[in-house]
C-alpha cells in the first residue's frame, strides 16, 4: 500500500457555485420522427453539473469519484477550460481557464484516459521533443524529467515506436508522461487506469506518487478502480447527478457507516438462510457462490461472538475477515443518495 502525506499549501483549484446545463433537443420517435427533431425548436435541459463548491490546495491528491453521468468528466473539461460553465465560476491558481486557457495550459496536465493526446503516426520520442518545444522546457530539465519517467513508467523499450502501434498499457504510461513534461502544476487524470493489467496500474500509481511527492504536483484523480483511491487519495470529493454528495478525508467515510466487516466462510452444514441468528439484526448474511457472507458493525457485536457462532453452529472448515471495501463504502453513499 502506497502512503501519501498531504502538505496543505496555496489554494490551486477553487470552484465556486459551478453549474454545467446542457441542451438537448427533444427526440421524436420513428423516422418520420428523426427529421422533424432536426428541425424542432423544442429542447430539454440537463444540469450535468449543480452549484457545485470546492477548493484544491497545492500538494493534493484528490479522488474524484462518481457513477456513470454523475457530471465528472463534465466538471473537469470546466476546470481546464475546454467547457465554459453555465453558471458559477473556476479559477486554477488564480485564473479562470476559459479566459485565459493558454496561461493555464502551462499550469495544467490532462489525461483523458479514452482518448490521446499523443501524434499517432510519429515515435512517442518525437512527440515529447514537439511538447519540449511547446511548453519551452529547458534542456536540462527536459532530460531530468525525461529520464525519471523513463525509469518510472518503463518507456524505453517503445520509446521509438510510432504511438499507433502502442498497446493500451504503454500508451497510456505515455500518455501520462507527455502530460507531465512541462512539469505542471496540476494533473487531472480522467481514469488514467481503465482497462489495465495490474502490473501497469502500478507502474501508473507509482508514478503519480512520485510527482506529487517530489515534484509536488496536485492531482485531480477520477476513477472507478477503487484501489486507486485507496492507494493514492487521502481526500475524496464525491459527484452524483451533478451535486457533490461527500467531501472530506478518505479515512472518515470509511468509518461513516461505522466499523464494518465482512466475514466469509466455507460451510458444509445444511441452513436455511431466514434460520441463521442475525444477533438482534446486528449481523446480515448473503449467499456467494460457494460461501456465505456475513456482514456487521464490529462497534456494535463482539468480533468472537461471531466467530464462535460460525464455528460451533455453522461448523466453518474456512474464514476470513476483512473490512468493508472502500468500493462498499462507495456503493452504500451513492445508494444514500439515490434515496434522497
Ligand atoms: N455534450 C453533451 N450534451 C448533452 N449532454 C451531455 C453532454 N456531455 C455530458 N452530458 C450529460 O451530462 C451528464 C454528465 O456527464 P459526464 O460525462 O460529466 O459524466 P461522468 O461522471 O464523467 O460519467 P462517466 O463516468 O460515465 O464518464 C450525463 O447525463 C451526460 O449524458
Amino acid at each position: 500500500m502506497i502512503h501519501i502525506v498531504v502538505n496543505v499549501g496555496d489554494v490551486m483549484i477553487e470552484v465556486k457555485d459551478l453549474t454545467k446545463e446542457f441542451k438537448k433537443p427533444i427526440r421524436k420517435e420513428g423516422v418520420f420522427g428523426m427529421f422533424k427533431t432536426l428541425f424542432s425548436r423544442k429542447y430539454e435541459t440537463k444540469v450535468a453539473v449543480n452549484h457545485i463548491n470546492f477548493t484544491i490546495h497545492d500538494g493534493e491528491i484528490v479522488g474524484y469519484i462518481g457513477s456513470n453521468g454523475a457530471g465528472k468528466s463534465t466538471s473537469i473539461k470546466m476546470m481546464c477550460g475546454i467547457l465554459t460553465p453555465t453558471g458559477g465560476n473556476v479559477l486554477i491558481d488564480g485564473i479562470e481557464p476559459n479566459k485565459k486557457r493558454k496561461v493555464v495550459a502551462s499550469k495544467i496536465g490532462v489525461v483523458f484516459g479514452q482518448k490521446t493526446q499523443l501524434w499517432w503516426d510519429i515515435p512517442l520520442i518525437e512527440s515529447f521533443k514537439v511538447l519540449k518545444e511547446v511548453y519551452l522546457v529547458p534542456d536540462e530539465d527536459y532530460k531530468e524529467r525525461l529520464e525519471f519517467l523513463s525509469d518510472t513508467l518503463g518507456l524505453n523499450e517503445f520509446m521509438n515506436q510510432p504511438v499507433r502501434t502502442l498497446s493500451l498499457g504503454q500508451r497510456m504510461r505515455a500518455d501520462l508522461a507527455a502530460s507531465w513534461l512541462h512539469n505542471p502544476k496540476i494533473l487531472f487524470l480522467d481514469e488514467p487506469t481503465i482497462g489495465l493489467d495490474v502490473l501497469v496500474k502500478e507502474k501508473i500509481r507509482k508514478a503519480i506518487k512520485t510527482m506529487n511527492q517530489k515534484y509536488h504536483t496536485t492531482v485531480i484523480l477520477t476513477t472507478h478502480d477503487m484501489q486507486d483511491v485507496e492507494d493514492l487519495c487521502s481526500r475524496i470529493i464525491m459527484i452524483e447527478k451533478g451535486n457533490i454528495i461527500y467531501d472530506g478525508p478518505l479515512k472518515d467515510i470509511k468509518y461513516r457507516f461505522g466499523d464494518l466487516r465482512t466475514l466469509t466462510i466455507k460451510t458444509k452444514e445444511e441452513y436455511k438462510i431466514e434460520e441463521l441468528n442475525t444477533f438482534d439484526n446486528r449481523v446480515s448474511y448473503q449467499e456467494n457462490e460457494d460461501s456465505l457472507v456475513l456482514q456487521f458493525n464490529a462497534d456494535k457485536i463482539d468480533i468472537k461472538d461471531v466467530i464462535d457462532y460460525c464455528f460451533h453452529k455453522l461448523s466453518a472448515s474456512d474464514l476470513k475477515i476483512s473490512e468493508i471495501s472502500i468500493e462498499d463504502v462507495v456503493k452504500n453513499l451513492l445508494e444514500e443518495a439515490e434515496k434522497c
